[in-house]
């Protein structure tokens, strides 16, 4: 049988393909040499203070499906950087998540903070289309790719200006994770597997992954309990992405779980 992740992963290699015969990858490459400059999202990330939050603009997932019903996800990014977000992730995986690049592209136009292109990346054809569409960051996860790949796109990101955050689910990966070079590593709290998630799990490898990386605890963190758990755990930042689109004001959810509605 296969899983979630596989299916993902093979779908993405056809839609790869597609887009890569619409627009050459020259034709990429050309205007990324006339991009305008990225955005610190690891600086950003590695400040000192309280734990800084990475706020998700996400519309579905193959496991919740339909998130928010009324999304405007500019709407929305400009409400998370007001609320007190220190980075943004858009979505931008169509088939599973019902992102876009597009919505990179406008939330790029419409707020300052860095962003981060949350897809499933694997192949440097999806690198250059982040960096065109205003991405500073790029999502790699440790399941989808082999060592070799994972090697590779974590040092052509850097080339390309844009800071790689590597993410892993199994405490398997961390090794080789960490051999890819990985400075900005993310634990997801969520199998992608078998959809199951535990916020235990962040801060259980929370000792393995070495202090002098930012670390970044991912998924299913819903309440100011939960972030108070990572930021005494000694996490760096957190990806939040269901428990704020959910709610109908975004601006009080932010608040209330950074700890400063007032
Ligand atoms: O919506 P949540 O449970 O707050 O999770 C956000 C984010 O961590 C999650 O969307 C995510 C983490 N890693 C991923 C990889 C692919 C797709 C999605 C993800």
């Amino acid at each position: 049988m296969t899983n979630i992740l596989e299916k993902i992963v093979a779908k993405k290699q056809e839609e790869i393909a597609s887009r890569r015969s619409l627009i050459p990858v020259e034709v990429l490459e050309a205007a990324v040499a006339e991009a305008p400059p990225v955005r610190d999202f690891f600086a950003a990330l590695a400040a000192p203070g309280p734990i800084k939050l990475i706020a998700e603009v996400k519309k579905a997932s193959p496991s919740k499906g339909i998130i928010r019903e009324n999304f405007d996800p500019v709407a929305i990014a400009r409400e998370y950087e007001a609320a007190g977000a220190t980075c943004l992730s858009i979505l931008t995986d169509e088939p599973f998540f019902q992102g876009k690049l597009e919505y990179l592209a406008q939330i790029r136009q419409a707020v300052n903070i860095p962003l981060l292109r949350k897809d499933f990346i694997l192949d440097t054809y999806q690198l250059l289309e982040a960096r065109m569409a205003g991405a500073d960051a790029v999502l790699l996860i440790a399941e989808c790719l082999d060592d070799c790949n994972l090697r590779k796109l974590h040092n052509e990101a850097i080339e390309l200006g844009l800071t790689p955050l590597v993410e892993f689910y199994d405490p398997e990966n961390l090794d080789r994770v960490l051999a890819a070079g990985a400075t900005l590593i993310g634990v997801n709290n969520r199998d992608l597997r078998t959809f199951v998630t535990d916020l235990g799990h962040t801060i259980r490898m929370r000792d393995k992954v070495p202090l002098d990386a930012v670390f970044v605890g991912e998924s299913g963190i819903y309440t100011r309990d939960d972030v108070l758990r990572l930021q005494e755990a000694g996490v760096d930042a957190m990806l939040v992405g269901e428990s704020l689109m959910r709610q109908p004001d975004i601006t009080t959810a932010v608040k209330t779980l950074l700890g400063t509605l007032s």
